[in-house]
């Protein structure tokens, strides 16, 4: 029998929604220190109602006791360090505070600050591989130096991503895409068209139609013959080639080089275009595990082939690495090609890839609406009848729901018990 083992999930994007004076949409443009406070909130909470039952059951005899709950508040809390927040000053302070509140987890991703643009499909920016293994690195220091057990996942938003910030480690050259037309840029193109009456989208795809938009490697498959890119392939593509490299290399076998031009591309804020890819992906898992404890490679989609591809090659590593996933808020199952019978299986499928902790992230935004949506509608209808039939009398049907009627969880035993300690004698009945 697996024992499942339940853990307490603090949510970037929520408390980015909940529990800032100024709400916002996952772009981890809240203060830093957000997150930490609500997993110092959470694990007080914790400490509070193990407190309050453990006080509850010394009221009672040791026989009397068997009869009670005896529930495990502690579960071990897991937090959102989202990308670091910046500097890594900041990102130290980070890992620090997350310790101080009681965290037992927390995952640092690969992303680019406040970049997403969630409606016209240019979803994430991923930053440079240097920088996402500094970040897990001033994480891991602050661990080692404050002597914590707490764990680091690494996780990687490297899937779907669409750009990256910079060129500045060749580890990331082989994804970033250039244009090979010698064109106007795409920034003069849309600010062009978008003169011209075009929309920001239509201005944006008129000129990907005209930029002949690959990788290097694509740029010198398109000009070099099978015999050319073999040689080529075989002394130009190993791991963390720089461009600069492939493109001395296609030279003296083509004696030429193919117009490449990575600047053509960027976006308003100045990012490359990268071709996201599994590979890439666990390229970057392999080099941060040593950092962390877990590995996540977050997936904007369930594809089950890329789930399979990228927890296979990073176990052909580290054969022992243990793996999360987040089931995030936009899944289509059915587009992504599961059936009703896998989709029920596939908690179970990924833990037999070593996906031993799962989570539904943001359950607690349509979770709770739902709850108090239909509550209202219960008060509006039936008035307090509707609280009674539909909240209070199921949640005292055992296993009794915790709630103010349940003798401990108020923690009236706990306050009275201060009262009769400091009056000298006993009045709770
Ligand atoms: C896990 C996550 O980072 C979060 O902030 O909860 C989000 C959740 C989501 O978008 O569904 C994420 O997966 O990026």
């Amino acid at each position: 029998m697996v024992k499942h083992q339940q853990t307490v999930y603090v949510s970037g994007a929520l408390c980015g929604l909940s529990e800032v004076q100024h709400p916002g949409c996952d772009h981890a443009d809240y203060p830093w220190d957000t997150v930490p406070k609500v997993v110092e909130k959470i694990f007080k909470s914790q400490l509070w109602h193990d407190q309050r039952q453990k006080q509850f059951r010394m009221h009672h005899t040791r026989t009397d006791r068997e009869k009670l709950e005896v529930y495990d508040f502690m579960a071990p809390i897991i937090a959102d360090g989202d990308m670091g927040f910046g500097g890594l000053t900041t990102t130290v302070k980070l890992a620090k505070s997350f310790v101080e509140a009681g965290v037992a987890m927390i995952h640092l991703d690969d992303l680019a600050i406040g970049l997403k643009k969630f409606t016209v499909g240019e979803g994430r920016t991923v930053v440079p591989t240097s920088e996402y293994l500094s970040r897990l690195s001033a994480v891991r220091m602050q661990f080692d130096v404050m002597g914590t057990n707490t764990l680091l996942m690494c996780r990687c938003d490297t899937d779907r991503s669409q750009f990256i910030t910079s060129t500045i480690d060749p580890r990331d050259h082989e994804y970033i895409i250039g244009a090979t037309k010698d064109i106007e840029s795409l920034v003069e193109s849309i600010a062009k068209g978008m003169t011209e009456g075009k929309s920001y989208m239509q201005a944006r795809d008129e000129w990907k139609s005209r930029g002949g938009l690959m990788t290097f490697d694509e740029a010198v498959r398109e000009k070099a013959t099978d015999e050319q890119y073999q040689e080529y392939a075989s002394k130009a593509t190993a791991f963390g080639t720089s461009v600069n490299q492939k493109r001395r290399i296609a030279k003296a076998i083509l004696g030429d080089e193919p117009f490449f031009d990575w600047d053509l591309p960027r976006s308003k804020e100045g990012q490359y275009m990268w071709r996201p890819s599994v590979k890439a992906i666990v390229e970057r898992a392999v080099l941060a595990a040593p950092f962390g404890d877990m590995t996540w490679a977050r997936m904007d989609a369930p594809v089950w082939k890329d789930i399979v591809e990228f927890h296979t090659e990073v176990r052909k590593v580290y054969p022992n690495r243990l793996f999360a996933f987040g089931f995030t808020g936009m899944y289509d199952y059915e587009k992504a090609g599961f059936s009703p019978e896998q989709i029920r299986s596939f908690s179970d499928d990924m833990a037999k890839l070593g996906i031993v902790w799962q989570v539904q992230p943001i359950w607690a935004v349509s979770g709770l609406n739902i709850t108090a949506e239909k509550f209202a509608k219960e008060w509006q209808k039936d008035g307090i009848v509707g609280y009674l039939e539909t909240i209070s009398k199921p949640s005292r049907v055992p296993p009794i729901v915790d709630g103010f009627h349940k003798p401990s969880y108020a923690g009236s035993y706990l306050a009275d018990a201060f009262f009769a300690a400091v009056a000298g004698q006993e009045i709770t009945p």
